[in-house]
């Protein structure tokens, strides 16, 4: 450059939403180390919050109470793709909020509008301060999170695939209970009234059902460099 200035690419916004178990983390993780972004798992938020709720008492059935208790914990999302963390009230939670209590719990608190404006509002604080950019994977990210995302990535799969998936990772678990567990889950996140787990009409829709997790990431990166490239 004439003045010796480094070249300067604007941060770029990625938008990765689908149901449970399509590959959404594994591959945002990916893509943003691969291209030296920042990266948000805005499940683990929504987990944080409803252990939260656990851990205090709140009945996760009692959509008030959990709504005139949502401005209390205080989450905090590391976005380090290579070591993302998560912490409520300075407490590292990375570990309680995969617990089958929570998982079967999260749904219902995060279908409160309280919970959603207030998660809502970090996500979007955490995009803007990202220096280079970001990769952040939902359900409604493309829809309402960060409706002007640079791209924006639906990932779906089978609901075989993802229980397979899923039930490898769960060493032992058995593959049909895994998969009407998701099926209840994504049918949940789906028919809620506010910020529904759906495809925005301008999103990139992945079916990864055949592909491996490199395919998809390599897929994932090039979508990225064309919109960085003005494609
Ligand atoms: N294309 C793929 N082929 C095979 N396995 C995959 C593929 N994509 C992801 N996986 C594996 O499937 C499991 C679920 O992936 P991951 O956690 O990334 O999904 P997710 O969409 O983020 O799920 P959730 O929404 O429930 O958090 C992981 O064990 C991951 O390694
Ligand atoms: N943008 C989002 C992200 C997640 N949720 C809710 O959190 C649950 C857990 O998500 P995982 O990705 O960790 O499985 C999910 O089932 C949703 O209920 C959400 O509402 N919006």
């Amino acid at each position: 450059m004439e003045n010796g200035a480094a070249p300067t690419v604007p941060a770029v916004i990625v938008a990765i939403d689908g149901p449970s178990g399509t590959g959404k983390s594994s591959t945002s993780k990916a893509v943003a180390a691969q291209l030296g972004l920042s990266y948000l798992d805005t499940g683990a938020q929504y987990r944080a919050i409803t252990w939260w709720m656990v851990n205090n008492g709140i009945d996760t059935d009692d959509p008030h109470a959990i709504a005139a208790a949502a401005g209390k914990p205080e989450i905090l999302s590391g976005t380090d793709p290579a070591g993302p963390t998560i912490t409520v009230d300075g407490a590292d939670v990375a570990g309680p909020i995969r617990t089958q209590e929570v998982t079967s719990k999260v749904s219902a608190v995060s279908a409160v509008p309280e919970v959603r404006t207030r998660i809502t509002e970090l996500q979007r604080t955490i995009a803007a301060a990202a220096p280079l950019g970001i990769v952040v994977e939902g359900r409604d990210i493309g829809t309402t999170v960060l409706p002007d995302a640079d791209l924006k990535i639906f990932l779906t799969a089978s609901a075989e695939a993802r229980a397979a998936r899923r039930s490898g990772e769960l060493k032992g678990a058995d593959v049909n209970v895994t998969r009407e567990a998701l099926i209840k889950r994504d049918a949940a996140d789906s028919s809620r009234k506010t910020s529904p787990l759906a495809k925005a009409d301008d999103a990139v829709e992945v079916d990864t059902t055949e592909l491996t997790l490199a395919q998809v990431i390599e897929c994932v990166v090039t979508l990225v460099e064309e919109k960085r490239a003005g494609k």
